[in-house]
């Protein structure tokens, strides 16, 4: 009884209470803080982090520590989840707080925090830009926009037809082409245009300024304040250049797109739709601006290191090609292009775009993502604003889940194929990213790609280069770093089908 007297008697007890409760927290603190699960395995110390193909880094140092490692990069947390079990698990189950991005000091010297590539998910602009690309470019809304890819894979075509050599330009062109129309309604009638060089000159910024742990400044924000004569302080006249760039990028094509409205001239596009639906205030009309932008940012680069990937495999298996040629002649004939309502009678060459997701994945690390809160996982701690790094190359690499992975193989995406009881596992589940940061332009990606594969393959073989006596030459390839990673350093040879002159007429 004696020991619960202070509960009959709480006023001359009150201070054996008060001192009970802080000795019990004190104990807890103590207990839980000694028990405070570890960081996830990595390695440990000054690293030295290879710039090109970084994922492959990170897959062999998750052979060594576990699918989830983590390490320190100047001060930043850094978390890479190596397995589609680790990326279901936190970016898709626990999607509500592994979908914020990292802040980043950089991004905001040079003017494009306010992507939706670098939106914090708390910032009111997230969902509503989420919303207007859904409404814009997802689902059944990107239909609206066939014709405009239609029209620039013929002019692919013939540009692959007059200057095969330069198939590189000739691909980009072909995407920016779709996404000026489709996004502002402009027509990029010559190879220099002057709207897609300044974007373009944005993008390559744009890469090199959105790496994580790339810039001192991140780490240390107080460093935007040292003034520019300053040693060390070079990003300061950088990030000045930059904010110059993007701001030109984003407000120009944007300008040009409000004129034509005003002039009544103006094609159906995602700008026209959504500054003539809404009532329209300066912050919708910003939110539209930086929104264009990005899904120009964002859809260039990642269709061309697509296509580039597909020109590499066919020039390096020519089975391949030859069989996707043959069910495009089968199902379409050879008097026309391949069009979007073919694709689902053509399964072979579905499961080769498939497979050029899987093979290289053009985002291999997608965009990097933050945490925004304490999580723990597998018994390890994640601390709250770790930057996770989601490495999707090496989950299209897994030989447990794609046996022979550096083989590219169709096959392998087909049911009750020859070698096949049960089709690998749907790269697009993994290439597009995850949970609420899936890439917002993925249907858009899927018909442009499909149309210009398909219509590739209706029109053109394609072989790998010779040398001076004629012998072929196997290609060396590299892939650049960046978010977004392009093959580098091949050629091909892209000579016409005999079929294609019934398909298309070159020089009209
Ligand atoms: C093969 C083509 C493409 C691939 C593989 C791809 C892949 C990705 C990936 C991995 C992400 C990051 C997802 C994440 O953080 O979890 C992303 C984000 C994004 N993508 Fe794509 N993308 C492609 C094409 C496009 C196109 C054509 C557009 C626009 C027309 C586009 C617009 C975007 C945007 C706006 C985001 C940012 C979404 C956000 O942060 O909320 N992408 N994409």
């Amino acid at each position: 009884m004696e020991a619960l007297s202070w509960l009959i008697d709480p006023i001359s007890k009150g201070w054996t209470l008060y001192g009970l409760i802080i000795a019990i927290v004190s104990v807890v603190l103590v207990v839980s803080s000694r028990r405070q699960k570890p960081f996830p395995p990595g390695p440990r110390g000054s690293l030295s982090l290879g710039r090109k193909e970084i994922w492959r880094q990170y897959a062999g140092w998750a052979k060594e520590y576990g699918p989830v490692i983590y390490f320190k990069s100047n001060q930043l947390d850094i978390i890479v989840l190596n397995t589609d079990r680790a990326v279901h698990d936190l970016l898709g189950l626990r999607s509500k707080w592994y979908s914020d991005r990292p802040t980043s000091t950089m991004l905001q010297l040079v003017g494009q925090d306010k992507a939706l590539t670098r939106l914090r998910s708390q910032d009111p602009r997230f969902s509503i830009s989420r919303r207007i690309a859904r409404e814009e470019m997802g689902g059944k809304a990107v239909l609206r926009h066939v014709e405009a890819v239609e029209t620039s894979v013929k002019v692919l075509l013939k540009n692959l037809f007059s200057t095969p050599a330069e198939f590189r330009k000739h691909i980009r062109n072909a995407q920016s082409r779709s996404i000026m129309k489709v996004i502002y309604g402009y027509s990029v009638e010559s190879d220099d245009d002057r709207y897609v060089k300044i974007i373009e000159s944005w993008m390559q910024s744009n890469n090199s300024a959105a790496r994580p742990g790339a810039w001192l400044v991140d780490s240390y924000p107080l460093l935007r304040f040292i003034p520019h004569w300053f040693p060390g302080a070079g990003f300061k006249k950088y990030a000045l250049e930059r904010r110059k760039s993007t701001e030109e990028a984003i407000s120009k094509p944007l300008s040009w797109a409000k004129s034509e409205i005003s002039a009544g001239r103006a094609y159906h596009s995602f700008v026209l739709k959504q500054l003539s639906s809404q009532e329209l205030d300066a912050e919708h009309e910003d939110i539209i601006k930086f929104l264009s932008g990005t899904m120009y940012l964002a859809g260039v680069d990642t269709v061309l290191s697509a296509m580039l990937t597909f020109f590499l495999a066919m020039s390096l298996e020519p089975e391949v090609q030859k069989r996707a040629q043959k069910e495009i002649n089968d199902v379409v004939g050879s008097d026309r292009l391949p069009i979007i309502t073919d694709r689902e009678r053509l399964p072979y060459v579905n499961a080769l775009i498939k497979e050029v997701y899987r093979y290289h994945p053009p985002a291999p690390l997608a965009v990097p993502h933050s945490v925004s809160r304490h999580d723990t996982y597998d018994g390890m701690s994640i601390p709250r604003g770790s930057i996770i790094l989601p490495n999707i190359w090496a989950i299209t690499h897994d030989e447990s889940v794609y046996p022979n992975p550096s083989k590219f193989d169709p096959n392998r995406h087909l049911a009750g194929d020859k070698t096949n009881n049960v089709a690998q596992p749907d790269p697009r589940n993994f290439v597009f990213g995850f949970g609420r940061r899936v890439c917002a332009g993925m249907d858009f990606a899927e018909v442009a790609i499909f149309l210009q594969i398909s219509s590739t393959l209706a029109t053109f073989n394609i072989f790998k280069e010779r040398d001076a006596e004629g012998r072929e030459i196997i290609p060396e390839v590299e892939y650049t770093g960046g978010i977004v990673s392009l093959p580098e350093g091949f050629g091909c040879r892209i000579v016409p089908r005999a079929e294609a002159k019934d398909a298309i007429v070159w020089d009209s």
